[in-house]
Parts: C-alpha cells; sequence; structure tokens
C-alpha cells in the first residue's frame, strides 16, 4: 500500500533562493512568496547591486513595506561580492544581523553580474574572514570563459572554482545554487557538512528538450541553462533519496513579458507563485512525499544554523491550472507553467 496523502501537513517552508526585484515588480512578485514561506534568501542583484550595509537596510526596509497585511514573512539579504569588497563591511552586516550570506557571480555569468567577481582569487581575504565568522557563501556556479559552452559551464566550474576554493577555505559553509547537472549532485553528495545545495522546480521539472524541441519557449530559459535528461533524472533521484543537504531555492527570477519573450530574451523563470505545488508534483511523481518537508523545511535551517518555522502549511491533492499572465501596471510578468495544471494546491497557510 502506497496510497497518496490527500492533505499534506508540512512545516512552514523557506526559500532559500530568491530574486524579489525592486519598485513595482518588487510589490507584485512579493505576496505570492510572502504568503506562503517564512523566510527567503533574497538575491543582491539589483542595478546596482547590493553591496554595502545600508543599501541592504534600505532595500530590506523597502521588502518589508511591501509585505502585505497579515503575511509573516522575514526576509534575509545578502551581499553581493565584488572585486574590492571590504571584508571588514561584510563581517559588519553579518556581525549586526543584516547580511546571512555572501553571494558569488562569477562576472557576467548571469543577469546583473558585470560586477561580479573577475577571478575569486581576488576575494580570498574576504572568504578567510566569512570563514572565521561562520558566514556562508552562496555561488552562482557556472564559469564564463567564451569557450567553454554554455551547457557544461557548471561542471568545469566544480573542478576550476568550486574545489580549489573547497580546499583553501575547508570550514567556509558554501551553497552550490540551483545546480543543474549530475556532477554537481554527486560532488555535493561527496562533500561534508559544509557543503549543501538548492535545487529549482524548472530544474527537476524539466530538460533542454522541453525547452528546445518543437520551438523555443523563452519562459523556460534560466541559468544555469536546462540540461539533458540525465542531469534532470540525477536531480530528481537525489531530492527523493531524502539527501539532507539539499533544499528549497526557487530562483523565482521575474522579468516582464517583454524582456522574455524578445529576441535577446532574459534569462529567470517566475515560479515563485506555484512554487510549492512544483515541487509537490515532483516528490509525488518519485515516490518520495515523505522527503518532501525536509527539504523544504528542514534541510535549508539545519544548513545555515537557523531555527525550523514554528508553524505549518496544508498542501491538498486537487488540479489547479495557472494564469497566463501576471499584472505589472500596464506590462505583465508571465509565471512558469503558465496556463498549465497541476495536481497540488496550497489550502492553509
Ligand atoms: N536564474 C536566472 O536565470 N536569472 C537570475 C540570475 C541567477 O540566479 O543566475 C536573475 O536575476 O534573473
Ligand atoms: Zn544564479
Ligand atoms: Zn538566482
Amino acid at each position: 500500500m502506497n496510497a497518496t496523502p490527500q492533505v499534506l501537513k508540512i512545516r512552514r517552508p523557506d526559500d532559500w533562493h530568491i530574486h524579489l526585484r525592486d519598485d513595482d515588480m518588487l510589490s507584485t512578485v512579493l505576496p505570492f512568496t510572502s504568503e506562503v514561506f517564512g523566510r527567503a534568501i533574497v538575491m543582491p542583484n539589483l542595478t546596482p547591486p547590493v553591496t554595502t550595509v545600508e543599501a541592504a537596510l534600505a532595500y530590506r526596509a523597502r521588502i518589508m513595506a511591501a509585505v502585505p497585511a497579515g503575511h509573516h514573512f522575514t526576509p534575509l539579504l545578502t551581499c553581493y561580492l565584488t572585486d574590492s569588497l571590504d571584508p571588514d563591511e561584510i563581517a559588519r552586516g553579518f556581525e549586526q544581523g543584516v547580511f546571512t550570506a555572501a553571494k558569488l557571480y562569477p562576472a557576467n555569468a548571469t543577469t546583473n553580474s558585470q560586477h561580479g567577481v573577475s577571478d575569486v582569487k581576488t576575494i580570498y581575504p574576504v572568504l578567510e574572514r566569512m570563514q572565521k565568522i561562520g558566514m556562508p557563501l552562496l555561488i552562482h556556479g557556472e564559469v564564463t570563459h567564451s569557450h567553454v559552452d554554455i551547457f557544461d559551464r557548471e561542471a568545469y566550474f566544480i573542478d576550476e572554482v568550486m574545489e580549489p576554493v573547497r580546499r583553501q577555505f575547508p570550514e567556509l559553509k558554501i551553497v552550490f545554487e540551483h545546480i543543474t547537472t549530475k556532477d554537481a549532485a554527486e560532488y555535493v553528495l561527496e562533500g561534508n557538512q559544509y557543503l549543501g545545495a538548492t535545487i529549482t522546480p524548472q530544474h527537476l521539472m524539466f530538460n533542454r528538450n522541453h525547452m528546445l524541441v518543437g520551438g523555443v519557449r523563452p519562459h523556460l530559459f534560466c541559468l544555469p541553462i536546462l540540461k539533458r535528461n540525465i542531469h534532470q533524472e540525477a536531480l530528481r533521484n537525489v531530492i527523493a533519496s531524502g539527501a539532507d543537504r539539499f533544499f528549497l531555492g526557487t530562483d523565482s527570477a521575474p522579468h516582464t513579458k517583454g524582456r522574455k519573450e524578445s529576441s535577446c530574451g532574459c534569462a529567470g523563470c517566475f515560479n515563485a507563485p506555484l512554487a510549492m505545488p512544483a515541487y509537490a508534483t515532483v516528490f509525488e511523481e518519485m515516490n518520495a512525499l515523505h522527503h518532501l518537508e525536509a527539504f523544504c523545511s528542514l534541510n535549508g535551517p539545519r544548513f545555515y544554523g537557523l531555527p525550523v518555522n514554528e508553524d505549518f502549511i496544508e498542501l491538498t491533492r486537487m488540479a489547479v491550472t495557472q494564469p497566463e499572465e501576471i499584472a505589472l501596471g500596464e506590462d505583465c510578468v508571465v509565471p512558469f507553467l503558465a496556463g498549465q495544471t497541476l495536481n497540488w494546491k496550497v489550502t492553509a497557510c
């Protein structure tokens, strides 16, 4: 007997990787997250990026001002690492509880990463300090050399950057963000308690054929790019195994419809409106619903050294069709899985 439960009650989840943006976009997208999730690690790739304690405090205030009444949500801010960042500024932000972690974007790897780090050795003094104070380093793990194929950039990153950094700083807590390959899944599995990883709904549900066969689907284009099916299978297997250093990070990354459906479309999937139903769908398909709560609500806090949330949410097995568009002033955002039907709905939160 392995009957699927109709209602799942799980401890309130957190989203350990999200882009909330700013201004109208922030107030449009935030409620989808703050309704369901207790906390979220908020990415700092604004224009200009969040690189100082003052900028983070101001951003946190703008986020809090956009949280609808009745939602209980705590944004966890991150510092965008650049070649010139002062270790004292990072440490001050961490010690004052403003920065929960720091984010390493290799320069030009993804959206708004032009101010990112040109060579990781440049920031070794910062990493040394972070290791000392126990501050987690979050990494967009892709090399950017033009001769490396876009589908191989994550695997190359492991040998070229991740492994040397981990050897140099063996007790630095590192989150390998939004992993997309079998190589990364195996690498994190083989690692120790200082290494964790987030996985997005899109990388669990899709591979590059879904994005490219029969026409290009710009709303599945994100970075790191969807890979071939063996990689998708590896990610699905790792979460179904219940491995406890993998956790929920949606990488929800909204861009307006016009900027996605374009001759040079932006990377990013706006999955916040259906993140929990999407993860539940995958865990159900893998016969692993018993591991859903740990992935969504327990593994992340344990890795970050934070308490788990005290309250619970409920998911009910029922068909829900996603909206085609979400209005944003005169413009709109197209959510991940627009117009498609999922079999889970958050019914109490
Ligand atoms: N994931 C994406 O495709 N895009 C993110 C940046 C990122 O997380 O790499 C964005 O900010 O748009
Ligand atoms: Zn990224
Ligand atoms: Zn991201």
